[in-house]
């Protein structure tokens, strides 16, 4: 068991509404609705605290409506070092349709002034030794500079933590350049971090050798139900999860997140790392909600991942 921190800057109550087709303009009649507390690294911790591990959190909630958000954290038993900020932590709605699409509007989050960045650097001087690792996940709230996140992210790396970076945007390539253990991006996440398209395989891989050798240790390219290709200085392997029944792909990426971080952290074989996190990330995509609930399911799922090392390998 590991003791593991992860950072929620922008935390927000999902609202996840599903419905046949979704047409917009029109009234649509949904015929599920279900609210759970989540942002990125809060989901990430609830999966690793089914996996075994003593899970910390921390980031911004806003003090309008912490309910959701304590009563979570108090029943997977984490260690709160959230700072309480005020207004509203945000809302996030997901417009889930019955073909499995998608359509995500995130909210903005509370406005968090330089006081409670002050506040959560401090706490992190204080904390980040202990852990084996710290997770920061998901986008920045109103009031926190791309300046502020790269002094975040150098102050982890300062003090020698593994960090596991998942965002997006301007933040992922500000990310990027602080040169995290484990990054995630999706294709388009990267893409759009870039300012230009990946077009092919050799743009990929030039692109993957370079952040390589500035120090990434671990590139994690997910590609929705197609899979994701994972780059370390080892080995170059690919993993195709099998085909699963679409209940909500919200929360595949942090669960993907999830059990690649326990997998490299137990030190094991990387092809059961990659087969085992690719089928929490499967699992993820048959539920709404986050979290490992179905061993069984996850056993089998596990067994029918397709794992291939490509022979570009980055050395
Ligand atoms: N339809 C799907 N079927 C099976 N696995 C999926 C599906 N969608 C996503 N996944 C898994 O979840 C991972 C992350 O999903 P992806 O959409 O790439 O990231 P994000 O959720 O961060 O946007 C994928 O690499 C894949 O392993
Ligand atoms: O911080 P962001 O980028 O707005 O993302 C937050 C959203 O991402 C999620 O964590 C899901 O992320 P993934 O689908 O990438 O796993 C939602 O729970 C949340 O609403």
């Amino acid at each position: 068991m590991a003791k593991i921190l992860t950072l929620t800057l922008n935390p927000a109550l999902d609202l996840t509404v599903s419905l046949d087709t979704l047409r917009p303009g029109q009234v649509n009649r949904s015929h599920a609705q279900h609210s759970h507390a989540a942002g990125k690294g809060l989901n990430v911790a609830q999966v690793l605290a089914d996996l075994g591990h003593a899970i910390s959190v921390a980031g911004f909630l806003g003090r309008d409506n912490l309910q959701p958000f304590e009563a979570l954290i108090e029943w997977r038993g984490f260690a709160d070092h959230f700072v309480r900020v005020p207004g509203e932590t945000r809302s996030n709605l997901k417009l889930v349709e019955a073909d499995g699409r998608v359509t995500d509007i995130n909210g903005q989050g509370p406005v968090v002034d330089v006081a409670a960045q002050s506040a959560l650097l401090r706490r992190l001087e204080q904390l980040v030794p202990e852990f084996d690792a710290v997770v920061v996940a998901g986008s920045l709230p109103r009031g926190i500079t791309l300046a502020w996140f790269e002094q975040l992210l150098q102050q982890l790396r300062r003090q020698g933590a593994k960090v596991v970076l998942d965002t997006s945007g301007e933040a992922l390539r500000v990310g990027l350049a602080c040169a995290p253990w484990l990054v995630k991006p999706n294709l388009e996440e990267l893409a759009e971090a870039l300012g230009h398209p990946v077009p092919d395989a050799a743009a990929r891989q030039a692109l993957v050798q370079q952040l390589l050798d500035a120090g990434v240790e671990h590139l994690v390219l997910s590609n929705g139900g197609e899979g994701l290709s994972w780059y370390s200085h080892g080995a170059t392997l690919h993993a195709q999860p099998p085909a699963v029944q679409v209940a909500s792909t919200v929360g595949a990426g942090d669960s993907l997140v999830a059990g690649m971080l326990h997998g490299l952290l137990q030190d094991e074989p990387a092809a059961q790392t990659l087969r085992r996190a690719t089928a929490i990330a499967a699992q993820a995509v048959t539920q709404v909600g986050f979290g490992i609930r179905d061993r069984e399911q996850l056993a089998r799922l596990q067994a029918a991942v397709h794992i291939t090392e490509h022979s570009e390998a980055s050395r």
